[in-house]
């Protein structure tokens, strides 16, 4: 099942840089093993945002939010979860 995900970064501006540099170097190692797996085949930023789109290809909605749930940024984070169907007007490939 293919996700479209919007994730909106929410770090406290007073965070302690350290904390702050830990949090981003653990969810950047997060991520690139699941992009490694195949099941985030896409991360894209967001223009001007803290923020990014993202393609999920996993399971079900069951293993999305297992995903989602485990990322270092999820506490500090909003996000918006699209199922994705075919599309009748694609063409095959
Ligand atoms: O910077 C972001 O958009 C949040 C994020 C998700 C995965 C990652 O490496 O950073």
């Amino acid at each position: 099942m293919l996700f479209h995900v919007r994730m909106d970064v929410h770090l406290p501006p007073d965070l302690d840089p350290a904390v702050r540099a830990d949090i981003v170097a653990r969810e950047k190692a997060y991520s690139q093993d699941l992009q490694r797996t195949g099941k985030w085949p896409q991360i894209w930023r967001i223009v001007g945002e803290y923020s990014n789109f993202s393609i999920f290809d996993v399971e079900s909605g069951d293993e999305l939010h297992e995903i989602l749930s485990g990322l270092p940024l999820f506490s500090y984070m909003t996000i918006k979860v699209t199922p994705l169907a075919k599309h009748p007007s694609k063409i095959d490939d």
